[in-house]
């Protein structure tokens, strides 16, 4: 996956461009596309880095154009990794509802049914000459139930009691952020970290982030097994689509989205 991955980011700028996220030329950016960050931010600096970001699953879902033809294995390889992914998120998530004391097992892991939606990110942060000047992902959490990343340098950084902490790069490891939707569905037993990429001035990065959505219709809120006297109801509820506009907003900001669910 690394592989064609850094493959894909060789290819000439025209051929990345087919997949581009200006629309005709303009400043009217999509989501789902091939670029750099929208300048529509209040947020003094752009974040350093590339990106492809298009649906990966479920398969009917999938934006057939927004998936890469070059390099030839790239489609192949990509759909064998959702293949995995997949099933590595459905184990966790099992664990993690054990975790949070949930009596069905399978709570959190159905909720990745066939409407809910895995987005990929296929990140280049390039060498940067000025690192100390710009970030390669400002700091946020993720808008999903959870995140799982494959990176072949460091510079992801976790926010813990205030302090930026490395995430130590494992070759061939995966790392698996849970997202704010687990927060909510969890009622805050489980947090969504706060993280971002610093820039590097002595090499490249390359990430892959596959990015396990609920449906956009689904209406996000705590588990009710996990609301009770003692421990009382967290975070309203928002329907999924909502809160992926507000996620939108808060990057653009500054801020975090989930603050805008909490009670
Ligand atoms: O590149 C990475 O390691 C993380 C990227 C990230 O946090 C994101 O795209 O949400
Ligand atoms: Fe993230």
């Amino acid at each position: 996956m690394m592989n064609v991955t850094r493959d894909l980011f060789k290819l000439p700028l025209e051929e990345k461009q087919k997949y581009t996220n200006l629309v005709g030329g303009k400043k009217e950016y999509r989501l789902e596309s091939y670029g750099s960050d929208m300048d529509r931010s209040e947020w003094p600096v752009l974040d350093w880095r590339d990106q492809f970001y298009f649906i990966m699953e479920a398969e009917s879902q999938r934006l057939d154009d927004l998936w890469p033809t070059q390099p030839p294995s790239f489609r192949d390889v990509l759909h064998r990794y959702a293949g995995r992914c997949r099933e590595l998120a459905d184990g966790v998530l099992r664990e993690v509802a054990k975790v949070a004391g949930l009596r069905e097992e399978r709570y959190l892991a159905d909720m990745l049914d066939e409407k809910a939606v895995t987005y990929v990110g296929l990140n280049l942060y390039p060498r940067c000459p000025r690192p100390e000047k710009v970030l390669g992902v400002r700091p946020h959490s993720d808008g999903t139930m959870l995140t799982i990343l494959l990176a072949d340098a460091a510079g992801l950084q976790v926010l813990r009691d205030g302090e930026w902490y490395d995430v130590p790069v494992v070759p061939g490891a995966l790392v698996v952020n849970l997202g704010d939707t687990v927060e909510v569905m969890s009622n805050g037993l489980l947090t969504s970290p706060v993280h971002k990429v610093v820039a590097n001035g002595e090499r490249e990065r390359v990430s892959v982030a596959a990015f396990f959505t609920v449906d956009p219709e689904r209406e996000v809120e705590p588990a009710p097994e996990l609301v009770s006297d003692k421990r009382p109801r967290l975070y309203k509820k928002m329907k999924n689509s909502d809160y992926m506009r507000e996620l939108q907003d808060s990057l653009a900001r500054g801020g975090r989205a989930i603050d805008k669910v909490k009670l």
